[in-house]
């Protein structure tokens, strides 16, 4: 119990967790995950999903979100260094639009947990990134949304080399703009 450090992020329900790593003449143990103590950190929720993929340096995933099914996702690196970034799209959030990243590495073992109503994504650091992550709901493919992950509106400034330009899966490089979801959210 007590093994992790939590810090709240720069935008409400974001948290920034630092499990505590135990290391002997072996190597190394550390909970990755503790009900108890997140739920006495307030983050109480039940996983359903884990995932996990591999990525290589200049890959970007992202920025997505589920629509009727959104996810909480509690993200780690097992092995390798990626720019982690989740933006707020929650209608009428007083920080609408606004995102914050972090750098998640394998040395440093922080997690990110990105509640629901965030879009999330992350450009891979190293020459190659393991990425796990929990999610409190499960995949609906067709539910699955996405925004440009260089979209000026929002500006994020992903750590990219000048001139350099991700490596991206082909729905991403079509996304929609920021501008096109707000217009999508204020229908409803
Ligand atoms: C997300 C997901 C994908 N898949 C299958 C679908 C495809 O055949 C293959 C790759 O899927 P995709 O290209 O959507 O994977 P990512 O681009 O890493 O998507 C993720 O990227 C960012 C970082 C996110 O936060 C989301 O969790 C998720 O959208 O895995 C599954 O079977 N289950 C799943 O939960």
């Amino acid at each position: 119990m007590g093994q992790f450090k939590f810090t709240k992020g720069s935008i409400e329900g974001l948290y920034v967790i630092e499990p505590i790593c135990i290391g002997d003449n072996r190597g190394y143990f550390m909970e990755t995950y503790n009900y108890d103590d997140f739920k006495k950190a307030g983050l109480d929720m039940v996983f359903v999903q884990d995932n996990q993929s591999l990525s290589k340096k200049g890959v970007l995933r992202g920025l997505h979100f589920q629509k009727k099914h959104p996810q909480g996702k509690l993200v780690r690196v097992i092995k390798g260094e990626v720019f982690d970034v989740a933006v707020d799209i929650r209608p009428g959030s007083k920080t609408y639009g606004r995102w914050q990243g972090e750098i998640l590495t394998e040395d440093n073992r922080k997690q990110f947990y990105v509640p629901k109503g965030f879009a999330h994504g992350f450009l891979v650091l190293s020459e190659e990134a393991e990425f796990a992550y929990k999610c409190t709901d499960f995949y609906y493919p067709e539910d699955q949304d996405g925004i440009q992950w260089n979209d000026p509106a929002l500006a994020i400034e992903w750590s990219l080399k000048d001139g350099m330009e991700p490596i991206l899966a082909d729905k991403d490089k079509i996304s929609q703009g920021f501008a096109d979801l707000k217009r999508q959210q204020s229908m409803y």
